[in-house]
């Protein structure tokens, strides 16, 4: 037990003895016959807000520890928390359809606690109302019924943050987050002094969270697998490009995409120009397919119709953004003076003096017009089957900008039944309208933009189109536009058959549109169908899991892995998207991690760590989640909905281990290396099997109440997965080497020539539904439909 616990349970324990006795569901350790797991969340999604908001009020306790029992940091909850963890257990999977949809409609939620002002946690949804849905669990479905409680959970917001996860880790985070963390983040521990300093009001720069007792480990080195090697990051970088390529495609040492391209459209002259809210997606529509969804169309000068939206994804790239080292526009070839300029390649760029959203107009049409010099790169290999014989610009706008525009990842079909990834095309200088029809219905909707479909007129090929959100009242015009093209960039750099695949972005008409490769089926819509075989389900998973081991290869994490977030194409070829939230860690040639901030995420995928600290390292969040994913896919529902102690099912799979505190669990650092093989060996057992010393055979309990509900052979890497200490956690190495995931018969692509032909996993097929309940669109038109009748 840490001296700070220590102290915070003496100081604790003088204050019980005058205090109300507590309740047995304060304690972190619970009998078997408490609060079974649940995931009925819809309703209960603005108690996080709630808890936040009200967490001034929290008070932190300490009970000293009972033979035979565990010790346990308790926190006394308001009405609101306690009224949140009701629930049904894991095994009870009729709700599945009902409740599961509903709380799986979660669009990315961000608690911008240590930068915005307000430390409101914001959040958006994109509605055909025109009205801003607010959503932790909810999405459009439950949008209405909560937009009272977050309107007002978030009207009293007060913060609480711990510092930095590895704030004591010797990693030299170089200026990260100085803006708004430079106060907090070197404390390794939280001494007495966070008592006085925090217990009362909160500093406006500190997001709250609950009242969890942590203190930072101490290590005296850098675990190995905190260290991107610089071999690592050079393979990577190597594997990204294609022999065409000469640009370099490899993420720049400074601060981040869009920080770079942030100096790009700000750096000086900051003149207004024209409101990016206004007019919706402008193509023709062929179908009778749902009319854009257009927000504002009257809005100017930066004002808009949407109302000021309670949560928003926080632009994790953004954040890491604000570190000035180096500058993006010193080694990236790919940026918009670069192409205007004309200049080789290997030519360093200066940066630029433009501005503004005047300048975001101008960057996509001067890429525009100077697209057609990068070509030759991009031409359609003759006889693929895109070709039409005529060589093509690929990435019309977008092969300019982010040192992409040879993803060789798009899908086609040659008519043999084989997939064929081939280079993209597209015919540049001609208005997006005039190149693409929509077709077909919505495909969904969340805090980042409406994603439709849309065919393109040339080929006729499909393709799915994200019109990226108007910008919020609050939310200046640098904050929107590093945002939008923050995940413009990583889309289009990103270059790897399970991560969706980013043909161009369109500026046009005062609306931003990311034209993407369409994928069929989401994969919360294939789950929901309910039809996966496990080996169906291990494929899925394996797949997710390739995507972000070549994320993490090349210092991305994506911090938003949901079902949501997930795509499988009709091949059964599974890809990532959504980058609104992805952080870069590392830099090539740098062994620094730079740490992630923010609560950003999705309630139930959330890794505990993130809900606790202002700053962490972003891989093991994504290990978490995707553990989650691979939870919710087995059982149909979520573990809990939320990974904090106030929801009993996360507090019952915290309990009953050989910890005092949740900190403690959090914070533990992975044993030292042992000389004695039998006794690391025991100590290295998964949490599933050696930590519930209460009762190991109590599966109501511990982790053992979420790992018993799964595959045995899938216990070890899962446990290891979803281990509360994201030191102790697997990496995504470690993981792809596990036994049992090794084993899994993934389908996948291999390279023939200049194409990719997929090659199936034999012990299974990948299930389809039918178009009109493949996206979460269809899903919720389907749901309201039945709600009405
Ligand atoms: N390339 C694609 N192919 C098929 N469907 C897609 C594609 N991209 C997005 N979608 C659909 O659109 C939905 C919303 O996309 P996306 O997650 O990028 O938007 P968002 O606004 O960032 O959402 P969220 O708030 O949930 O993170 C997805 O859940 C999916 O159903």
């Amino acid at each position: 037990m840490s001296s700070l616990t220590r102290l915070l349970q003496e100081k604790r324990k003088n204050e019980t003895s005058k205090s109300s006795p507590r309740t047995s569901a304060d304690t972190l350790t619970s009998t078997p016959e408490s609060q079974p797991l649940d995931i009925q969340a819809r309703n209960r999604s603005s108690s996080h807000v709630s808890s936040v908001s009200n967490s001034s009020s929290n008070r932190i306790r300490a009970t000293v520890p009972v033979p035979g029992s565990v010790t346990t940091v308790t926190q006394i909850y308001s009405e609101e928390d306690s009224s949140s963890t009701a629930g049904s257990s894991l095994d009870d999977r009729n709700q599945f359809s009902s409740s599961f949809l509903n709380s799986n409609f979660a669009h990315t939620a961000s608690f911008y606690g240590t930068s915005a002002q307000s430390k409101e946690r914001f959040g958006s949804l994109m509605n055909d109302q025109g009205a801003a849905g607010f959503s932790s669990y909810g999405g459009s479905l439950a949008a209405q019924n909560r937009i009272t409680s977050r309107l007002s959970a978030t009207s009293h917001t007060s913060g609480r943050a711990i510092p930095s996860l590895s704030s004591s880790i010797p990693y030299s985070v170089p200026n990260s987050n100085k803006d708004n963390n430079s106060s907090n983040s070197n404390s390794s521990s939280l001494s007495s002094s966070w008592l006085e300093t925090y217990a009362g009001g909160m500093p406006n720069n500190i997001s709250a969270i609950d009242s969890n007792v942590i203190s930072s480990p101490k290590v005296d080195s850098v675990e190995p697998r905190f260290v991107i090697s610089k071999q690592k990051l050079q393979k990577a970088s190597m594997d990204s490009n294609n022999a065409n390529t000469t640009q370099a495609r490899s993420i720049s040492r400074s601060g981040s995409f869009s920080s770079q391209l942030g100096n790009f459209f700000f750096s000086k002259n900051s003149k207004e120009s024209s409101n990016p809210n206004s007019a919706g997606m402008s193509f023709p529509v062929n179908s009778n397919g749902p009319s854009p969804n257009i927000k504002n169309p009257n809005a100017t000068n930066g004002s808009t119709a949407i109302p000021k939206p309670i949560r928003a994804r926080q632009s994790s790239i953004y954040s890491a953004s604000r570190q000035p080292t180096g500058s993006y526009t010193d080694n990236f070839y790919g940026s918009p003076s670069s192409v205007h300029d004309h200049l080789p390649p290997s030519q360093s760029v200066p940066r630029s003096q433009h501005s503004s959203i005047g300048d975001l107009k101008r960057f996509f049409k001067k890429s525009s017009s100077n697209n057609l010099s990068s070509n030759n790169n991009n031409a359609i290999p003759n006889g693929s089957p895109l070709s039409n014989g005529i060589p093509v610009p690929s990435h019309s706008h977008s092969s300019s900008h982010c040192a992409s525009g040879n993803n060789p990842y798009s899908t086609s079909y040659n008519g043999n039944g084989d997939t064929i990834y081939s280079h993209n095309h597209g015919v540049s200088g001609i208005p997006f309208s005039k190149r693409y029809i929509k077709t077909g219905a919505d495909l969904g909707a969340g805090a980042g933009g409406s994603v439709k479909l849309a065919q393109r007129i040339s080929d006729n090929q499909i393709f799915a189109v994200k019109e990226f959100r108007t910008r919020f009242e609050n939310e200046s015009k640098r904050d929107y536009v590093k945002k939008i093209t923050s995940e413009y960039c990583i889309g289009t750099t990103l270059n790897h058959p399970n991560i969706i695949e980013t043909i161009e972005i369109v500026y046009e008409n005062d609306r931003i549109l990311q034209v993407m490769e369409y994928c069929e089926y989401d994969l919360f819509a294939i789950v929901m169908s309910n039809k996966m075989s496990y080996e169906e389900i291990c494929c899925c998973f394996k797949q997710i899991l390739t995507g972000v081991q070549y994320l993490h290869s090349i210092g991305l994490a994506h911090r938003d892995l949901k079902l949501d977030n997930c795509v499988i194409n009709e091949e059964g070829i599974v890809k990532l998207i959504d980058f609104g939230a992805a952080v870069v860690f590392s830099y090539p040639f740098s062994k620094n991690l730079v740490e992630a901030s923010g609560i950003v995420g999705s309630d139930p995928y959330l890794a505990p760590e993130v809900c606790i600290f202002a700053k962490y390292d972003p891989r093991p969040v994504d290990i978490w989640s995707s553990a989650i994913i691979f939870a919710c896919m087995i059982l149909k529902k979520f573990p809990w909905k939320i990974p904090k102690l106030r929801d009993n099912s996360f507090k019952l799979f915290c309990s009953g281990r050989d910890c005092d505190s949740l900190s403690s669990l959090v914070t533990r650092t992975p044993d030292p290396p042992s000389y004695d093989e039998s006794h690391s060996t025991e100590k290295k057992k998964p949490e599933g099997s050696s930590n519930n010393v209460s009762d190991p055979n109590n599966v109501n309990i511990g982790p053992q109440r979420l790992l018993h509900s799964l595959p045995e052979e899938t216990q070890h890497i899962i446990g290891r997965m979803i281990d509360l200490a994201p030191a102790c956690r697997g990496s995504i190495e470690e993981i792809m080497e596990d036994s049992w995931i090794r084993s899994i018969d993934m389908c996948h692509l291999v390279e023939e020539d200049l194409s990719f032909k997929v090659v199936r996993g034999e012990d299974h097929h990948h299930t389809q539904v039918d178009q009109s309940e493949a996206h979460i669109a269809g899903l919720e038109k389907k749901k309201k439909k039945q709600n009405n009748q």
